[in-house]
């Protein structure tokens, strides 16, 4: 069954209920959109695992379709909004690693405060649910959202940043990122670990 419902909105879910094996490696992508590249990932490491957080019931439609017509069972969606899942969903230390690709921006300054990275639900709940030596993967296009992500982490000492070269690892391009990259624009990224 590709699409993941929690048993209870209102606890922490146990890594057991996501996935059955507590074992594996599991990775969460917030804002999977159309699920390129959750489906990439889970087709290219069959021994982990994949959530996909996304809030948009169409996106979550087709992510799950992905998933079944590939008939990966490493890979399940849940309509959930992000911060949320992060602050209070996730399992304590249950997260290997946590994608965040081309989130939407709020370009305006009096929205700010919506950044994901700019809130203190997802940045404490980010610094519980990673593993100690779990990283947090970002890409943008947007340079003040990447600014506000560099501070955020860089105010944390519980993160530490890593450095990220082109190739150092299979990492699809998303849909949105290809849309970026066709039409000029640059990708910013930035990788950090979640220090023990
Ligand atoms: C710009 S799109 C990027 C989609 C995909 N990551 C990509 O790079 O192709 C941002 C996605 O995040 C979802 N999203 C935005 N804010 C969200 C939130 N707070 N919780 C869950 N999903 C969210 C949107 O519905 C959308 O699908």
């Amino acid at each position: 069954m590709s699409l993941f419902i929690p048993p209870d909105y209102f606890r922490e879910l146990d890594t057991r209920e996501i996935f059955p094996n507590p074992a594996r490696a599991l990775e969460v992508e917030l804002g999977c959109g159309d699920g390129t590249f959750l489906v990439g990932m889970a087709q290219e490491y069959p021994e982990r695992d994949f959530l996909g957080v996304e809030r948009m019931l169409g996106r979550v439609s087709k992510t799950s379709r992905k998933i079944n017509r590939a008939g990966l069972t490493n890979a399940h969606v849940m309509r959930l909004e992000s911060g949320y899942t992060t602050g209070w969903l996730l399992p304590t230390g249950g997260v290997s690693r946590l994608h965040l690709l081309c989130p939407d921006p709020w370009p305006k300054k009096r929205h700010a405060a919506r950044r994901l990275v700019n809130q203190e639900e997802f940045l404490s709940g980010l610094a519980r649910i990673l593993k100690p030596g779990g990283e947090f993967l970002l890409k943008t296009d947007d340079q003040v959202y990447f600014e506000d992500a560099l501070a955020s982490l860089g105010a944390r000492p519980q993160f530490e940043r890593l450095d990220w070269p082109e190739n150092a690892f299979f990492y699809p391009t998303t849909d949105f990122e290809q849309h970026w990259l066709e039409s000029g624009r640059q990708i910013h990224r930035a990788r950090w670990r979640r220090v023990s």
